[in-house]
């Protein structure tokens, strides 16, 4: 899946950043969602690796999520956003397997829980 991640960094789209993101996530059935960072001159529209697999994946109607690895160019394995992770929060199980790169090949093994825990969810609207 490290690997799946490097070849969807290959792809970002990051001309303003030059900082290039690639995300892959597994879905239970074993298909396999591949995911780049997307800038865009109105910098804010800047979508990240992690949510174009997560959207791609749910709008082919994927719900069922066992992995999502993540890379970029950084001294520690790749944290994601805070954006992200409350998306990762809402669209995949609390007890996912996350796994964090670097180019350098370091490691680090997370959960959805552990990046984001507490919160906010569908049961807070209720
Ligand atoms: O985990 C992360 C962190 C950042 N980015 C993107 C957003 C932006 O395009 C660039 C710089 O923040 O990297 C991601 O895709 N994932
Ligand atoms: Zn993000």
């Amino acid at each position: 899946m490290i690997t799946e991640a490097l070849k969807a960094r290959e792809l970002a789209y990051a001309p303003y950043s030059k900082f290039k993101v690639g995300a892959a996530l597994k879905t239970k059935s074993g298909k396999i969602y591949h995911g780049c960072n997307i800038e865009n001159a109105a910098y804010s529209m800047c979508n990240c690796a992690e949510r174009t697999a997560l959207f791609k994946a749910y709008s082919d109607g994927e719900r069922e999520f066992e992995l999502l690895s993540v890379v970029a160019d950084t001294h520690r394995p790749t944290p994601p956003c805070g954006a992200c992770r409350q998306v990762i929060a809402e669209l995949c199980s609390k007890d996912m397997k996350i796994v964090l790169t670097n180019l350098k090949g370091d490691i680090q093994e997370t959960t959805v829980n552990d990046l984001l825990p507490g919160a906010f969810s569908p049961a807070d609207l209720k």
